[in-house]
């Protein structure tokens, strides 16, 4: 069995190289750029008025003769003389000529002719020519996370597709003859399945596209050939579930068959002591133990991190930070823990309901804290390790 902070290190030193993909636009939220987007315009391409109302060739008089108008998307330019104008609209072409846009609420006008009261200054609410992003620039560069902005700001420089790193294809496999999907009917000694649907919702979350879903009972050749297959079609292999030592968890032996080259097997940390990680051909392989908690908090701790990783990130793991324990903590055994726990403000709860079975706790919980092998009372008040969990 070796220790979280040796586990943590194995899973920092692998080294992935991600593929790079193009992808429409619109597909790429969440997933990196795998290229230096250059823009290919100015931004804005032409001098822009950020506000309603007039645009004008100021002179010293406080009048100014009006002489046509420019909505957003005309493309006319007028000639001005010093003391002329035209009307114009947010968004809309400020003619070369004109050097100040005065707002409508500060002008009073008569027919064609408008008066200032106040004091007006040249450029203002002009968007100069490139104001945002000049052509040629690197509008982002590789490795930004796209994001709705960074969706929205590409658009607005008239991209339509991006080269990304390709996220992983995600193998998901539940073992366990006593599991069944809910809607149906419990029958004695059966429980609702859970895990799968916890696994692809936070991959989901990750923005992963391709999950398949593969369901085998605990029986030994049809384990190993689910994982032969999975093998053959998935990056990234998540098995829940028969990874301990009894008779009928045959996930273990089904790896060694198959010739899986183990990074780690057993860690002194509750939950997930009996936590898988290896590596297949290319495909990467974590079987992760059946309990729900205990297979989410391998999940967040171990297998995120190698996802970030796969899919070209440069920061890798949950946010961790350290808070102040509400009430004191006695950890029993020689395990490290990862407790759920709840964060407000500078602190932190621990929550009632660690078994590794329950996940009434994990669903209200907004963090885990971490408390390592050695520290077996801890008072309150104590700097903990705290590890957000994505909301
Ligand atoms: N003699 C020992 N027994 C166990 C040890 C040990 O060291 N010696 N370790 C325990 C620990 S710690 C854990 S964690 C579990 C992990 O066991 P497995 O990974 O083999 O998981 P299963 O036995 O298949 O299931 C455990 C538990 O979780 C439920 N489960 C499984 N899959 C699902 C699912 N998809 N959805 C919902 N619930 C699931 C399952 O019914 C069991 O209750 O081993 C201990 N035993
Ligand atoms: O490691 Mo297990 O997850 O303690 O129950």
């Amino acid at each position: 069995m070796i220790s979280v902070p040796t586990a943590l290190s194995i899973v920092s030193e692998v080294v992935y190289a991600p593929k790079v993909n193009t992808v429409s636009l619109k597909d790429a939220n969440g997933l990196f750029l795998g290229e230096n987007m250059i823009s290919s315009i100015d931004m804005p391409p032409f001098r822009q008025s950020a506000m309603d109302g007039y645009a004008l060739l100021l002179h010293d008089k406080n009048s100014y003769q009006i002489i046509g108008e420019v909505k957003a998307g005309d493309p006319d330019n007028y000639t001005l003389e010093p003391g002329q104008g035209v009307r114009i609209f947010t968004g809309a072409r400020v003619p070369d000529d004109a050097n100040t846009v005065v707002i409508q609420e500060k002008v009073i006008r008569s027919e064609n002719i408008i008066t200032i009261d106040s004091e007006i200054h040249p450029n203002q609410n002009i968007r100069a020519v490139g104001e945002q992003i000049k052509k040629g620039d690197t509008s982002l560069p590789k490795g930004t996370k796209l994001t709705p902005a960074g969706i929205g700001f590409l658009a607005g420089l008239g991209v339509t597709k991006v080269e990304v790193y390709a996220p992983p294809n995600v193998a998901i496999i539940t073992t366990g003859n006593e599991l069944v999907s809910p809607g149906e009917i419990l029958k004695e000694g059966q429980i609702y399945e859970s895990n799968s649907i916890q696994l692809e919702t936070v991959l989901q979350q990750l923005h992963i596209k391709t999950i398949n879903k593969y369901v085998v009972q605990d029986e030994y050749e049809s384990t190993k050939e689910t994982i032969r297959q999975a093998i053959s079609a998935n990056d990234l292999i998540l098995i829940s579930g028969g990874i301990s030592v009894g008779d009928y968890d045959f996930v273990k032996e089904a790896l060694s068959e198959l010739e899986t080259k183990e990074l780690f097997y057993k860690i002194k940390q509750k939950p997930g002591k009996p936590l898988f990680f290896g590596t297949n051909n290319e495909s990467m392989i974590f079987a992760l133990p059946g309990n729900p908690a205990s297979s989410l908090t391998c999940f967040y701790v171990y297998v995120l991190p190698i996802i970030q990783k796969m899919m070209g990130a440069s920061k890798y793991g949950l946010s961790r930070t350290t808070k102040s324990l509400t009430t004191s903590f006695i950890k029993k055994g020689d395990r490290a823990q990862f407790l759920k726990a709840n964060v407000i403000g500078e602190t932190v709860e621990i929550l009632e309901g660690q078994s590794s079975a329950m996940l009434y706790t994990y669903a209200v919980a907004n963090a885990l804290v971490y408390l390592p092998e050695d520290a077996n009372s801890t008072e309150k008040g104590s700097e903990v390790e705290t590890i957000l969990l994505p909301q």
